[in-house]
């Protein structure tokens, strides 16, 4: 919707606008009052805005408080996930073309297009099904890398797209005016990539036989129109978790058009039954502040927040945790200075110009410089390192090792450190041979210690805990075991250090509130009941037990 100059009433040309939403101008305020029962449904408490650098945008005209919903909105599109992985590829549970839900590649087909659906009777859009039913061959094989190269799911929402010019014409000009950064994508492994999954396999299966069966269905489907809706969609895409696991993306006009930022503002939830998305402001939103979400992760170092962004988003962020250094003082980028040859300094290295990708990185200690280069290499290393251990379930012990090697290169609050300790805290405690009530006093208060870092780091990064609840969550109920471990061995304390655990469960209960949607928030939720409980349970028996102790004496 573009702001009109035009007196919805009487035409007139008008110049007063609604204060807002500013979207809708009047002639006068007897004109205003009489259009509001229309313009109620469509008013909100934000504009939308253009500049050069950002693009459209989102800009809240009055305050709005935290928690409140901000807007909710039909899609423009709905459909199978963008990124597919490599375990992607192979899955055997993919999501059922026709209601999403999840079913086994090979179980049932859709009777006329043979795409995979949950059981015999679930039915898709028609005209879907009919431009699906014009494959050409059949799978090579019946293995499951076969069948998911057959019924390529990033290329079925491209489809879904281009289908929008016959079902929707107000979807589809929508949808073109979402920005696509065509220009910037030519001559990238991105293009290049979308042509041979998605631009070559549509045509080639389907939209060779369309034009030859069809030709007037659909007016514009070449080569570029779909890399367009490939790069529309790699703008622009957002995250849909369903309750089920299944992963979806989703277009939509106005919630596409927050911009991003490393630290947020909003946070959005999808609802399946209704497909609508609600935007949710994650704190006070004051009037002039614009709406912001994260295409990113929040966990990773600037350099490779940036990169991810100029490779998928074409921007270099300039928040302002991008320009800061030390990233709001929590280091998370940061390496510790190796010094010279004969000794170290106990210095810290921070990027020179963290925009920059070749930035160098100076020690704050001593006058050691080093390569951008360098780093970038030793991260990738270092990444490689990390990710290989932690997809392979590793103990304690493992994880130390790895640590205790890292230590040396990297700041304590490092992200790859980060990751390490956050698997840490949970394997103190859980893991066999390591449980609560067989760690040394020395690994209680490790595992304390580890959980105070990560909790600091989260808190300036996401203060709000609108990214990294489950992250939170989670260091509050470890911290919480720790705690109501150390009274259990000093009962003399006890009270007061069930009183610390109950106030940390307490506080996870209140940020868990922003995850109950998804599937690792209702986990959590679940689990976070049964340790409330139990904490209560323990502080009642310790006072039980010690008014019994004073009866006694
Ligand atoms: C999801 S779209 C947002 C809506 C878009 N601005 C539009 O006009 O349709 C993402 C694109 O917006 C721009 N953008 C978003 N956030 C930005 C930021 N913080 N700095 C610069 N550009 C940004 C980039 O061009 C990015 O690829």
């Amino acid at each position: 919707m573009v702001s009109s100059t035009e007196c919805p009433v009487c035409g007139v040309a008008a110049s007063q606008a609604c204060t807002r939403c500013k979207m809708v101008r009047y002639c006068d305020r007897e004109h205003q009052k009489q259009h509001w029962p229309q313009h109620k449904r469509r008013c909100r408490p934000f504009s939308e805005e253009q500049d050069a650098e950002l693009g459209r945008y989102l800009k809240v005209t009055q305050d709005i408080a935290a928690g409140q919903i901000v807007f909710i909105e039909e899609p423009l599109v709905v459909g199978p996930k963008w990124y597919l992985s490599d375990a992607d590829k192979e899955a055997s549970i993919v999501p059922c073309v026709g209601c999403c839900n999840p079913c086994r590649l090979g179980k049932h087909q859709c009777r006329r297009c043979r795409w995979p659906v949950c059981s015999a009777g679930c039915e898709h859009e028609s005209l879907e099904c009919s431009v699906l039913s014009l494959r050409s061959g059949s799978p090579a094989r019946a293995d499951v890398r076969s069948l998911n190269d057959y019924f390529r799911g990033d290329a079925l929402l491209v489809l879904k797209c281009l289908l929008l010019q016959r079902q929707s014409p107000t979807k589809w000009s929508a949808l073109l005016e979402m920005q696509s950064h065509e220009d910037e994508r030519k001559g990238t492994e991105l293009h290049e990539e979308a042509e041979q999954r998605v631009v070559s396999y549509l045509q080639q299966r389907f939209l060779c036989r369309l034009k030859q069966t069809n030709p007037n269905l659909l007016h514009d489907c070449g080569p570029e129109m779909l890399h367009r809706l490939c790069g529309i969609i790699e703008t622009n895409f957002m995250v849909i978790e369903l309750p089920t696991g299944v992963e979806l993306s989703g277009l939509f006009r106005q919630a596409c058009m927050m911009e991003h930022a490393c630290q947020p503002n909003c946070d959005f939830q999808f609802d399946n039954k209704t497909q609508q998305i609600a935007v949710r402001a994650g704190c006070d939103l004051r009037k002039g502040d614009h709406l912001r979400i994260t295409y990113t992760n929040i966990l990773w170092g600037t350099q490779l927040r940036q990169h991810h962004l100029r490779l998928t988003k074409h921007f270099s962020c300039r928040c302002s945790r991008c320009l800061d250094p030390t990233e709001y003082g929590t280091y998370i980028s940061a390496l510790a200075c190796l010094g010279d040859v004969n000794q170290t300094c106990g210095g810290t290295h921070l990027a020179v110009d963290p925009l920059d990708e070749n930035t160098q990185w100076k020690c704050d200690t001593c006058p050691m410089l080093l390569d951008g280069a360098y780093v970038s290499e030793l991260q990738s290393h270092m990444t490689e390192h990390v990710e290989g251990l932690l997809g392979g379930c590793p103990s304690a012990n493992q994880v130390e090792l790895l640590l205790a090697r890292l230590t040396h290169m990297l700041h304590p609050n490092h992200f790859h450190t980060f990751n390490l300790k956050h698997t840490l805290i949970q394997l103190y405690g859980n893991e066999a041979g390591l449980e609560l009530g067989v760690l040394s006093n020395t690994q209680l208060k490790r595992k304390l210690r580890l959980c105070d870092e990560l909790y600091n780091v989260c808190q300036r990064l996401d203060p709000y805990s609108i990214k990294l609840a489950i992250y939170v969550t989670v260091i509050l109920i470890e911290i919480a075991h720790a705690l109501e471990e150390q009274a259990r061995r000093a009962p003399a304390e006890g009270a007061s250090l069930l009183g610390l655990a109950q106030a940390r469960l307490r506080e996870a209960h209140v940020v868990l509130e922003k995850e109950q949607e998804s599937v690792a928030g209702k986990k959590l939720s679940e689990k976070l009941q049964k340790e409330i409980f139990e904490c209560e349970k323990l502080i009642l028996t310790l006072s039980y037990s010690q008014d019994h102790d004073v009866d006694q004496k």
